[in-house]
């Protein structure tokens, strides 16, 4: 079934959801481990929460190696899960390629890190597009009607005029070129969710702000479901309307963009906003009081033995005995600014627990 089908969607509808997603890769066995029963595996995500709805970006915000991409693929059954549900349309999904693998591409597309890498070089953009309206049985009737659709792409992604840019191979594009045109092959297929995992941080810095806005203009238009995947917290304050925020694999915090971004409750939140850039902040830039976070530094901890308790607990300023030993759960907090929820998974906001 097709977006157009399925409408009139409203702006809300839940499209995609995930529920206790947990992703554990097997290490393979060293010399030295051969012997031992014990299976390690790289604890890449673990009881991941995650709704996506029509008409919503919801970014995910995180350092490299939280497990934002391990995410993404698992929502485009990319990759089998450990454990945990995903569910189109409130219906649990499990797909190992084949006819049910392009039914569900059908409706959830990925756009890749790399528009480079995404498109194949010996072909041209007319290809591309061709090829996605073919597989998902959009091409239309006759050469005309395959014209008009392939125009039609490249507008949407406002590479005009289309004929300027069909024959072109990859190689005679710029970056934001290739990711528009990525951008738009994943829409030959009439999604209803768009998986974009960090889609414009390999480009230019002066051309990522068009690809942003052009994304917002697409979930506007098509009402799409949008997750971005990013490590800039300041991008997501910008774009998104959820934000959620990763660390080592799991979520810590998650509310509407806005308050997430302005009152970040978690510690690692906190971290990520003070080493981030924000133009809103920059009077703040030689402030002699520094946040308490600046001081915490640090790694990121192993994936195969993570820490026990909260997975921050190693760098975080605030650690208490129990974050060592014990997981936090989500405490809802109060809703300054924005319509939406707000929760931190950090034992600071348990009832009681000094800020
Ligand atoms: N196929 C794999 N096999 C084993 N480990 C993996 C695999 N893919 C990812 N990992 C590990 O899982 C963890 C999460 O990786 P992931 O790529 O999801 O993080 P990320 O937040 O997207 O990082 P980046 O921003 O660098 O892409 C990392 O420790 C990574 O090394």
């Amino acid at each position: 079934m097709t977006a157009t089908e399925t409408q009139p969607a409203t702006t809300g509808d839940v499209v995609l959801e995930a529920e206790g997603l947990t992703k554990h890769f097997p290490v393979r066995r060293g010399l030295r481990d051969l012997f031992s029963k014990e299976r390690k595996a790289v604890h890449a995500v673990d009881d991941i929460q995650l709704t996506l709805r029509r008409g919503r970006v919801t970014a995910l915000v995180g350092e490299s190696g939280s497990g934002k991409s391990t995410v993404a693929r698992l929502m485009a059954q990319l990759y089998s899960r450990t454990d945990g549900d995903i569910r189109l349309h409130g219906q649990s999904v499990t797909v190992h390629g084949g006819r049910k693998f392009r039914a569900y591409c059908r409706q959830v597309q990925m756009i890749f890190q790399d528009p480079f890498a995404s498109l194949n070089p010996v072909h041209t953009v007319r290809y591309h597009l061709t090829r996605s309206l073919k597989i998902h049985g959009r091409a239309g009737k006759g050469s005309a009607e395959l014209e008009k659709n392939l125009e039609d792409l490249l507008n949407r992604v406002q590479l005009t005029p289309p004929e300027r840019y069909l024959d072109k191979f990859p190689h005679e594009l710029s970056g934001g070129q290739r990711q528009r045109v990525s951008i738009a092959r994943a829409l030959g297929a009439d999604p209803e969710a768009l998986l974009a995992d960090e889609p414009v941080s390999m480009l230019d810095v002066s051309i990522r702000l068009g690809v942003l806005n052009l994304l917002r203009d697409l979930k506007e238009r098509l009402n799409l479901a949008i997750l971005y995947i990013t490590h800039d917290i300041a991008s997501a304050r910008y774009f998104a309307d959820e934000t959620l925020v990763m660390y080592a694999g799991r979520m810590v915090e998650g509310g509407d963009s806005e308050t997430v971004t302005q009152n970040p409750a978690h510690p690692y939140t906190r971290l990520l906003i003070e080493s981030a850039p924000d133009p809103d902040r920059l009077d703040r830039v030689g402030d002699a009081k520094h946040a308490p976070e600046d001081e915490a530094g640090g790694e990121p901890p192993s994936l195969i033995a993570p820490p026990t308790g909260c997975r921050f607990h190693p760098r975080c300023v605030h650690a208490m005995p129990k974050c060592s030993t014990e997981l936090p759960p989500r405490f809802e907090l109060p809703v300054i600014s924005g319509e939406g929820d707000h929760w931190a998974a950090c034992w600071l906001y348990e009832e009681g627990a000094a800020k």
